[in-house]
């Protein structure tokens, strides 16, 4: 990770990736914006402050807040962007300002950033790795071959050396271990053992002998390659997967052929429970939950239970295995209805407790059990950052942290977390336009050196299904680039070589916290993360150290000091001038460069103006979702909404943004019985809100209607909608 000296030569950019645009402005266009972006900047910002401020700190002396000052949006917040209020700029010695021309006041108005007092926990560890062959256990020779050769792994992990054994035995199991441990092969092989021993030879028309049930389309796919991998030598078991996104009928069509080891998501299965005659589970052995506690939220409740229903119709006789980096107490009822007799393991367990790890009974619910279960274990080779930036800041802090990392350091891999798909939308686009060289709506003079290393991703689930699997590969593949996305990829995926994770929107519970960390630093590779959060937000710090989850700070002045090394943003004052040592306050100028940069994008059509406010509208409602025991930290009346619409580089916040926020309270507080049966409402929206849907409500009515009209059980909105050509993931 070391960083190069000064900035790197620029590789022509495949412009594959870059969308064409109908509101590309022509050249004149273009040379017109870039003029006006410049006019803008030096009325802006060129001109030294009257009162030179400290030289060590970017954000102006002023009154402090600790929380965003919260306002009504008519007229404050306007007033916060209004060319009047920009006046008083004049002050700072913006004296050429022309009237009309709205500037990025960027450092300006900002809450102070409070101290972080947060609390070193210690943080549970377990061992990755076992100095014990695959050569120990009871295997077929030429399985342990396939893992050597196939895979390249001689000795397990902690977790396959304690699983493996328990469910050769025949055991049923509950089995945490932290995440990127090997846990999908710790279930994998002794299912392919078990099926290969079998004394009747298993054929393929007698149907599912094990059925794995994961949580996303990607994971489906991922887990069935190490399935299909493992089944080389022996051919006669056929796996299969069943995800939605193709089309059913060539789904039905393999299932009538027969699919012996069949991985799916838990909807598109009840799908075919309900609508395929072929499919049964008369001969099922194995039934498996990866991701179990996900399986769970994504209010997949009444799915599970049909499954259980309909497998437990059948065959009575199986083993159950549930699996999770993070086991909750919720998972508990899950436990209870579908394992028989279970050993709990918990790789944790191992570094505390030597005694034998196999008669470990499943924790009672006490408060106690409860806070063991709720301490997650984080890799050890992860280091966890926090930094904590004031609303209008955020979109040039992601902006330079991603300069930073892509632009002045090799081979970085990042993946950036937001909370619905529209989020992931406007930022790739924005992105997309902007910091790659010319590659759209702005004039090219206006980022003459625009990175031309930077390689932008996008993963949700309101994309394509062909779309989805073709960047899941690409990423995979890819040494560099970043992933903007929802937490579709947060569970499960095993990105190889990903050395950051940004969570560009705060996770809904430490559990997603810890998935969504754990796509870097897995199998005992490095790796580092960071959340960013604003000044309102801070005290999540003290929520993340209440299940022993540590986090170090980075401040936001380190983050944006990378714009002293990237002159494509400095302002024509400097033009001239060759390399000097760059101050705050020229950092200051350069990041209200980026920022004029990103609303010269978003006003450069209606499109894009309305886009950005589609994205703000649904950054709000993802925000009113956060569940209630963090509603004290996030809380939108904590924001200011006029600041938040800087961050989608936006002038002036939208008119209706208060409405938006206040309705919702106004009406809960005519009818309180309704606000109960809302929170409940709230948290289908929150589950669904990253992981299928926009985290609009709308888009939980939409889920809901769109399933009324594809039938009970189906996959939800996107699953349902993305009727794909079949995909190569069968084995016929
Ligand atoms: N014994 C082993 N030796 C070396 N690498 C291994 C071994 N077992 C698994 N791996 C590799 O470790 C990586 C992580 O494995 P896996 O995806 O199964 O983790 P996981 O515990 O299921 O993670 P998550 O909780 O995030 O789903 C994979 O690339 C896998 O190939």
């Amino acid at each position: 990770m070391a960083a190069a000296d000064g900035v790197l030569p620029h590789v022509p950019e495949s412009r594959a990736a870059v969308p064409t645009t109908s509101s590309r402005p022509r050249p004149a266009e273009s040379r017109r914006q870039a003029a006006a972006t410049r006019r803008k900047y030096q009325a802006s910002s060129e001109a030294p402050p009257a009162k030179r401020r400290s030289e060590t700190s970017f954000l102006p002396a002023k009154k402090s807040a600790a929380k965003e000052t919260p306002r009504t949006l008519k007229g404050k917040a306007q007033k916060t962007f209004s060319p009047k209020r920009s006046s008083a700029g004049a002050r700072d010695g913006n004296q050429e300002r022309k009237p009309g021309i709205k500037t990025s006041s960027l450092f300006k108005n900002n809450p102070e950033i409070p101290e972080l007092h947060r609390p070193v926990v210690k943080q549970v560890q377990e061992k990755v790795f076992t100095s014990d062959a695959f050569q120990a256990l009871d295997l077929h020779p030429h399985l342990i071959s396939t893992i050597n050769t196939v895979f390249k792994m001689s000795s397990m992990t902690s977790v396959q050396k304690q699983s493996i054994p328990v469910l050769l035995e025949g055991r049923d199991a509950l089995v945490r271990s932290q995440t990127g441990s090997g846990k999908t092969l710790a279930y994998c092989i002794p299912v392919v053992q078990s099926l290969q021993a079998m004394k009747s030879k298993i054929q393929r028309g007698d149907g599912p002998y094990a059925l794995i049930l994961v949580p996303t389309r990607e994971l489906a796919l991922q887990s069935f390659d190490t399935v299909q991998k493992l089944l080389k030598p022996f051919t006669w078991i056929v796996p299969g997967v069943l995800m939605g996104g193709e089309k059913r009928k060539s789904e039905k069509a393999r299932l009538r052929k027969g699919i012996n080891i069949l991985i799916a998501t838990p909807g598109r299965l009840v799908d075919h429970i309900k609508s395929t005659k072929n499919i049964h589970f008369r001969q099922i052995q194995w039934l498996i939950l990866d991701e179990a506690d996900r399986i769970l939220d994504l209010g997949f409740e009444k799915d599970i239970t049909v499954i259980l229903n309909a497998v437990n119709a059948e065959c009575r006789e199986r083993q159950n295995v549930l699996l999770s980096a993070t086991l909750t107490e919720g998972v508990t009822w899950l436990a209870d209805i579908s394992l028989h007799d279970p050993v709990s393991i918990s790789v944790l367990d191992e570094s505390h407790d030597q005694s034998n790890p196999k008669s470990k009974a499943i924790p009672e619910a006490s408060p106690q059990a409860g806070d063991e279960l709720d301490s997650f274990a984080i890799p050890a080779s992860l280091e966890q950052y926090v930094t904590v930036v004031p609303s209008k800041l955020r979109l040039v802090s992601l902006a330079g942290f991603i300069l930073q990392k892509c632009k002045f350091e090799r081979d970085q891999k990042l993946i950036i977390f937001f909370s619905s798909c529209e989020l992931v939308d406007f930022h790739y686009n924005l992105f997309l336009q902007t910091l790659l060289s010319g590659s759209g709506a702005l004039a090219p003079g206006a980022l003459p050196c625009a990175s031309t290393r930077l390689k932008f991703l996008r993963l949700h689930g309101d994309l394509e299904q062909e779309e989805r699997t073709a960047v899941f590969q690409e990423f995979s593949h890819s040494k560099t680039g970043v992933l903007l996305c929802t937490d579709v990829a947060a569970r499960g995926l095993d990105l190889p070589q990903v050395t950051w994770i940004v969570q560009y929107n705060a996770p809904s519970s430490p559990a997603e916290y810890i998935h969504r960390i754990g796509r870097t630093a897995r199998i005992g590779c490095h790796g580092s993360s960071l959340l960013i959060l604003a000044p309102s937000e801070a005290e999540y710090v003290n929520s993340l150290a209440s299940h022993k989850i540590n986090v170090s700070e980075i401040k936001m002045e380190d983050i944006l000091s990378v714009l002293a090394r990237d002159d494509c943003f400095k302002g024509r004052r400097w033009g001239s001038q060759k390399r000097r040592s760059v101050g705050p306050q020229e950092i200051r100028e350069r990041a209200t460069v980026l920022q004029t940069v990103f609303e010269d994008y978003v006003h450069s059509s209606e499109r894009t103006v309305s886009g950005a406010k589609k994205a703000l509208q649904s950054f709000i409602r993802a925000y009113a979702t956060y569940p209630r025991e963090l509603k004290h930290i996030f809380h939108i009346r904590s924001l200011h909404l006029g600041h938040v619409a800087k961050s989608f580089g936006l002038r002036d916040a939208p008119k209706n943004l208060s409405a938006l926020a206040t309705k919702k309270k106004k009406a809960n507080l005519k009818r309180p019985d309704l606000h109960r049966k809302t929170q409940s409402k709230q948290r289908l929206a929150e589950i669904l809100r990253s992981e299928y849907s926009s985290g609009m409500e709308t888009s939980v009515t939409k889920v809901r209607e769109q399933n009324k009209r594809a039938g009970p059980g189906s996959q939800p909105r996107s699953a349902v909608r993305n009727q794909r050509p079949a995909l190569a993931v069968g084995t016929n």
